[in-house]
């Protein structure tokens, strides 16, 4: 069973609740990121999400100490999931699920989810970067490493996900941005599929934004990806 979770990119609480209107039957959860943070801070992203279960995608990243006092400081917050990017290392990826274990209650604990390569990186994004291989080789590489290192989850593109699967088996939980149904225009997005592609390739949740939030009738195009999961 493949989830979907809603993208609220948005800095409008407005916006957002009434994206959730439409659309958030079809959704399992929804997420707001750093635009919204920032913006509105994370006591109005807990407020925003309601009864929905939250995604807060703030893709931490920075040395071991900071990240784990980052993540206790989102306790209060109770999110659903959280995200850190493998690239920060063992050490960093370690000390955010120490402040998980740590600062969480036992019931409230988020899903710590590694970030491995954006899916706004094709291969010759990743070299440039200075990254040797192809985002395949390179999302193995960080989502084994995350994996040892205590995330409970990694985010990768549709098309690492039978790789991983078949290189770390079925616990890591999977969650996948880069769904563009069929009839999408070609945007940021690089390493996409269709929600039916995700969800035949295993990916335990997918994650969709502008396909819902940009559509005419957000509250049909979240339907129809629901019923593709189906
Ligand atoms: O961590 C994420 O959620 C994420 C990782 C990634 O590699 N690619 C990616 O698109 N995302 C997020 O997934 C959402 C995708 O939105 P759309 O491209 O509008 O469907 C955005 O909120 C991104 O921040």
């Amino acid at each position: 069973m493949t989830g979907l979770i809603l993208a609220l990119d948005t800095t409008s609480p407005e916006q957002a609740r009434e994206w959730v209107r439409l659309a958030g039957t079809a959704c399992g959860a929804v997420k707001l990121g750093l635009e919204f943070t920032l913006a509105r801070g994370v006591s109005e992203a807990v407020a925003t999400a309601g009864t929905h279960r939250l995604f807060l995608d703030l893709k931490l990243h920075d040395i071991p100490n900071t990240v784990r006092s980052a993540v206790r400081a989102l306790a209060p917050a109770r999110p659903f999931m959280l995200t850190v990017h493998a690239g920060g290392g063992a050490a960093m990826i370690a000390a955010a699920r120490e402040a998980v274990e740590d600062a969480f209650e036992a019931d409230a604990r988020p899903i710590l989810l590694a970030v491995t390569v954006l899916t706004s990186l094709d291969a010759q994004g990743l070299h440039e970067a200075g990254v040797a291989g192809g985002p395949r080789q390179q999302v193995l590489r960080l989502g084994r490493l995350a994996m040892e290192h205590g995330a409970h989850g990694l985010v990768c593109s549709p098309h690492e996900v039978s790789p991983l699967r078949d290189a770390l088996g079925a616990s890591p939980l999977l969650v996948v941005p880069g769904i563009r149904p069929a009839d999408s225009a070609a945007d940021d997005q690089k390493r996409v599929m269709t929600p039916a592609e995700a969800r035949r390739a295993g990916a335990d949740w997918i994650v969709v934004g502008r396909p819902i939030t940009r559509a005419a009738d957000p509250a049909a195009a979240a339907a129809a990806i629901a019923e593709e999961l189906a």
